[in-house]
């Protein structure tokens, strides 16, 4: 697995949103290959629009120049006539709460890709973040099905991927075969005759395997792209025919298909601006800390933490939390300490499960802590409780380490009740002068759904009086924000507070 070195908010979300179903509806929407519905798109499934908006959003990409690639340009890009369908707006709104300060709609989209994939009973295709979104739209480089040959060549060579990979990708692409296909809707001209269901079919089975490649060979696909009336839209017979059927008798094995597939789509929601740095590969962590609140309660600090341990079935072990002050001796040598309160159990994305991980624990803690020595790093003790011997968890040796207390989010003081809105932090030392700001990441519009980012400025807060050594200050957002990051410069010093959550188990 994968090494977490606490904090990092990026990994932190990206893990979340990856392994655990809550976090993502990329995660949920698009399982079992099911379909989207509704009036206008009855047997068209979330899996395929969403792989159709993360190739058309990446063939922006002009690999000479370095520009482009998988950068949610596509929201920008709905009005370019290649992107016809309501599929791709839809596909965005799906996503749209998910982005937050340090993950980008762009890797949002690629993890859509990958669930899709698996969704539809495909292979595992390896996760990066670290995508950057756009903020115009793209070249209008999408290719079209009544270019010629040489322009779709010219195309993927553009966006970095030569004869035989072109044939590959668009094989893969179009391999989701009964649940996906061309609308006669949107393309009136290749879907000529009657389609019952509005749409014609890449192939003949439902999920994603080389059914489009078998049924070409053997000549029985009814691919409108390689068999359809109008023959100048048969792009899919002349780049599946265009090196005499090699590429597509090497894909006719399913071993193979499955392979190059998962290569080439990984390549493909991985091409991105030259300026971009992707992170590894985000396996899942085995052990990671989540969602810490640390802030004033009725005479000491509470401290909120939750230890998430991969699920190991037929153990049930006890975690101890040790922790130091930041001044002074109050703790014993070998650290305070506290037993978990509450240990849930938290679901497995399919992906994760894929993985061999059936499920999550988490213990969680939230010990009062002494208000005068504070805390300042922590750490974990695991008993599996089955005669092996206890074992540290310290952030890989580092411990994790509470920067400071000064500035400190109220999760009790704070008010989200009604889908809203008022934010509450504390100050330490009451004698300061203190500026706090947010910086917000609120949902994109319905018709333009990428994140959108607000500043707002706390006040001192009248309704809570100076408590523990903290005065308060709030704010009141416009609306519920997907995360903040609170920024404060308090006697000179400046202070940042990521909140990813508003609230915490045990607050
Ligand atoms: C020359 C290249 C390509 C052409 C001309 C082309 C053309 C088309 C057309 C006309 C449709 C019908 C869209 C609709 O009716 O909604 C379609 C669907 C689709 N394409 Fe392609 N395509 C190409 C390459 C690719 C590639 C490289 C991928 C991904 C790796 C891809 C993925 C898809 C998917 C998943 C659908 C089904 C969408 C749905 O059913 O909602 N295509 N393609």
């Amino acid at each position: 697995a994968a090494v977490f070195n606490w904090p990092d908010p990026r990994l932190d979300t990206l893990d979340d949103q990856l392994y655990r179903p809550f976090f993502s509806a990329a995660s949920r929407l698009a399982l079992n290959c099911t379909a989207r519905g509704g009036l206008t798109d009855t047997n068209a499934t979330v899996a395929a629009q969403w792989l159709r908006l993360a190739y058309h959003d990446v063939a922006t990409h002009n690999s000479t120049t370095g520009t482009g690639g998988l950068d949610a340009s596509i929201a920008y890009e709905f009005n370019h006539l290649q992107n016809v369908g309501v599929g791709m707006l839809e596909s965005l709104l799906d996503f749209a709460t998910a982005p937050n300060e340090y993950v980008s709609m762009a890797d949002v989209i690629a993890q859509g890709v990958i669930h899709a994939v698996i969704d539809c009973g495909g292979p595992i295709i390896p996760y990066r973040g670290g995508r950057v979104d756009a903020t115009e739209a793209g070249p209008e480089t999408v290719p079209e099905p009544q270019q010629d040959l040489a322009s779709h060549i010219a195309s993927f060579q553009a966006q970095g991927f030569n004869q035989t990979e072109m044939i590959t990708l668009v094989a893969c692409g179009h391999s989701l075969g009964e649940s996906s296909g061309v609308r006669k809707v949107d393309f009136p001209l290749i879907v000529t005759e009657n389609a019952s269901t509005g749409i014609q079919n890449f192939a003949s089975t439902l999920g994603f395997d080389n059914t489009v490649v078998t049924e070409y060979l053997d000549s029985t696909t009814d691919n409108v792209l390689v068999v359809g009336t109008n023959i100048s839209t048969r792009s899919d017979l002349r780049i599946f025919s265009s090196d005499a059927n090699v590429t597509m008798q090497r894909l006719a094995s399913p071993d193979t298909f499955n392979e190059v597939c998962a290569d080439l789509i990984g390549r493909m929601i991985d091409t991105v601006p030259s300026t971009v740095t992707l992170t590894d590969v985000i396996e899942p962590f085995d052990f990671k800390v989540w969602n810490t609140m640390l802030f004033p309660r009725g005479g000491s600090l509470a401290f909120l933490a939750t230890l998430r341990i991969i699920t190991a079935p037929g153990l049930s072990r006890t975690v101890t939390m040790f922790w130091t002050s930041r001044t002074g001796t109050f703790c014993p040598a070998g650290g305070c300490s506290a037993q978990a309160f509450e240990v849930t159990t938290s679901d497995s994305t399919l992906l994760g499960q894929l993985k061999g991980i059936p499920s999550f624990d988490l213990h969680s803690f939230n010990p009062s802590i002494d208000l005068a020595t504070s805390i300042s790093s922590f750490w974990f003790e695991v008993n599996n409780n089955d005669g092996s011997t206890p074992f540290i968890v310290d952030n890989n040796g580092a411990n994790y380490i509470i920067e400071q207390d000064v500035l400190l989010f109220d999760p009790r003081r704070s008010n989200f009740s009604t889908g809203g809105t008022t934010m509450v932090v504390g100050v330490k030392d009451s004698s300061t002068n203190a500026n706090v700001t947010a910086l917000s990441t609120l949902t994109g519009s319905t018709t333009l759904p990428l994140p959108s980012r607000d500043t707002v400025v706390f006040e001192v807060d009248a309704t809570n009086p100076p408590a523990d050594g903290y005065t308060f200050y709030a704010a009141t957002l416009s609306r519920k924000a997907i995360s903040n990051s609170i920024h404060a410069t308090i006697n000179g010093t400046a202070y940042s507070l990521w909140v990813p959550f508003t609230s915490a188990a045990g607050a």
